[in-house]
């Protein structure tokens, strides 16, 4: 085959010690030499994972140095760590200075080695547009980008447009309304809130231009070609720990780089027929709702607070009364309990792709064969469980995390155009504990008597005629104009600033206080449940990616890759098997993983 010829071999020499280098097809690889010609150890790169090609001696740690010496070139390449040490799948930049014999010689490996770059990775980005949130986790985010990041960015020749926020929402707005012709693709570095930014952005934007209303739930709507990248630098970052496997950096820059990329379900979430906002990971009523409002008073304590509600939220034992319907996938192709991983090169997700995006023709008649594909789903096919729950969690991803590397739901897939739905009806405290617990242990979370899992398509969850909460605490249309994501940004924008009536997350839980906290509830029947400051109530709230939805009557429905990010899936990693040291920063996602 073609690919696979020999395109040069020849000596080079890397210190005072002989290899055999060959560049062939896919792969670059050097071997060293012993005295006697023979093989000793091989290094082998796959040409989709060299950064860069330099002439000359080049460095650029601890800064950019190059010493051009007429017969070495510098290889620049992805390099997995071999002492992760259960962190993950791990890479860094690993660096080879080649001396070859002549000039000459050195010039035919440049430039055969960028010429099978071009010929095997014609994706890798050349233009970004990078968001940094100078306020997002440690507030080292501009720190991080400018000495981890930028510097692998420029040895690769990306050109990077860098917008430093000054504002919540700014990410999403920038998206929405300017010119983003010439970007390969938007990063954002800090944590799930930035990316969920982006995110809004992405498929908002996306949908306009298409002429695509995102408020009707019917609608397919149309995938995003604008690849997003995660750098992590928030206090959350489980996004990116799922797609990528670790939280890193310089991990996430390279992936990056070398193009990689990995299509994403996105959940929607509708209330009526308002679209009220995307999600990737979770979307969890109950427990997971309560945790998150509860921390929202406890914002001062920083990541600490998602373990300190959780404890209170734990103590104080609720359970909701509701109505879960749900559309079913189809069972014969994979379920939640099939022990099955989503790794990088998932042949469920590369299979749905098939069964997602059918061939077709044209774009258009691709969308139109969609959108009949969805309206023919017809009510019969829904499923109803009604009871009270401790909670009610759907995920489109394991939702893994540090400090449950299994996550939610361990079998879900990234791509495969399904969420896990997961009810976990009322039970004592310590079922509940046990419930908890197994996220954190190689027991199943699932096997117990009180747990059911569901891979769906769409989930609705409504209340028993007269269990809704008191309409003064639930936002409604007539009380919340909570406005639709795509909205004029400038509407949004100041909606944002001044009434926060959506947006981050410590705007929207002001907001909800405001709105549902009023003096007057507040005189009548409150009274505060055990430890926690919260009023106790018929009904919890939905944690949707970290923000507090302002409904409790939602529909959700997964749409099969909707996004693409700079990502490749987690790469199995043994290591990673062992559960390692605590995060603390999971927005109440993964509590008890003590
Ligand atoms: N300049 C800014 N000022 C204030 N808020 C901002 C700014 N830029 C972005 N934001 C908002 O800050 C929120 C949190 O940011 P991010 O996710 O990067 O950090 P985080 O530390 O993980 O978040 P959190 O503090 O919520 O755990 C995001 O929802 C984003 O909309």
């Amino acid at each position: 085959m073609e690919t696979d010829s020999v395109k040069l071999e020849s000596s080079v020499w890397l210190g005072n010690k002989r290899h055999r280098a060959l560049l062939s097809g896919w792969r670059f690889s050097w071997t060293e030499l012993d005295k006697k010609n023979r093989d000793k150890n091989t290094i082998s790169v796959p040409v989709s994972e060299v950064v860069a090609v330099m002439e000359g001696q080049v460095e650029i740690h601890p800064q950019k140095k190059t010493k051009d010496t007429d017969r070495d070139f510098t290889l620049f390449y992805v390099k997995r760590s071999n002492t992760s040490g259960g962190k993950g799948p791990l890479w860094s930049l690993g660096r080879s200075q080649f001396c070859c014999l002549s000039r000459d010689l050195r010039d035919q490996w440049v430039t055969q080695l960028r010429i099978a770059l071009k010929t095997h990775c014609p994706s890798r980005p050349c233009r970004l547009l990078v968001f940094i949130n100078p306020y997002g986790g440690k507030k080292k985010a501009k720190q991080i980008f400018h000495s981890s990041v930028a510097p692998l960015f420029e040895l690769a020749g990306i050109s990077s447009h860098v917008v430093v926020t000054e504002r919540a929402n700014q990410a999403r707005d920038h998206i929405l309304k300017k010119d983003l012709t010439g970007f390969d693709g938007v990063i954002c570095v800090g944590g799930d809130g930035m990316f969920s930014e982006l995110l809004h952005g992405v498929i908002g934007r996306t949908q306009q231009e298409a002429g695509v209303s995102e408020h009707d739930q019917s609608v397919m709507l149309q995938p995003c070609d604008l690849h997003i990248g995660i750098i992590p630098a928030g206090s959350t970052d489980c996004v990116c720990f799922a797609t990528v496997g670790v939280n890193d950096p310089v991990t996430s820059a390279l992936h990056i780089v070398i193009g990689d990329s990995q299509p994403l379900d996105v959940c929607s979430v509708h209330h009526c027929s308002t679209l009220v906002r995307y999600s990737v990971s979770l979307v969890g009523y109950g427990f997971y709702g309560d945790v998150l409002a509860e921390s929202e008073r406890h914002r001062w304590m920083g990541p600490l607070r998602y373990d300190y509600s959780g404890f209170l939220v734990y103590l104080c034992n609720r359970s909701y009364q509701g109505i879960v319907q749900y559309l079913p996938a189809d069972s014969q192709i994979t379920s939640p309990r099939d022990n099955s991983r989503c790794l990088s090169g998932c042949r469920v997700c590369s299979e749905s792709t098939e069964r997602l995006f059918p061939r077709s023709e044209s774009c258009s008649s691709l969308y139109s064969r969609q959108l009949s594909q969805y309206s023919i789903e017809s009510e019969d096919n829904w499923l109803s469980v009604e009871g009270r729950f401790r909670c009610v969690s759907l995920t489109c991803m394991s939702s893994s995390c540090p400090r449950s590397p299994k996550g939610l739901s361990p079998s879900a897939h990234l791509a495969d155009g399904t969420g896990d739905l997961i009810l976990v009806r009322n039970t004592n405290p310590l079922g509940f504990l046990t419930y908890l617990h197994r996220h954190t242990t190689t027991q199943d979370q699932f096997d117990l008597p009180f747990v059911e899992v569901h891979r769906v398509k769409a989930v609705r969850f409504s209340f028993l005629p007269g269990e809704e909460d008191d309409d003064e605490d639930q936002p409604n249309d007539s009380q919340n104009n909570t406005p639709g994501i795509l909205e004029d940004p400038e509407t949004l924008c100041n909606s944002d600033i001044e009434s926060n009536s959506f947006g981050s997350k410590q705007h929207l839980a002001g907001n909800q206080r405001e709105q549902g906290m009023t003096e007057k509830s507040r005189n009548k029947s409150d009274y505060l449940c055990g430890l926690c400051s919260s009023k106790r109530s018929a009904t919890s709230v939905w944690n949707c990616d970290g923000e507090i939805l302002p409904y409790a009557e939602i529909s959700c429905r997964v749409h099969g890759q909707l996004v693409r990010l700079f990502a490749r899936g987690v790469e199995e990693d043994p290591s990673s098997r062992k559960y390692n040291e605590g995060n603390r920063n999971c927005r109440g996602r993964c509590f008890s993983h003590s």
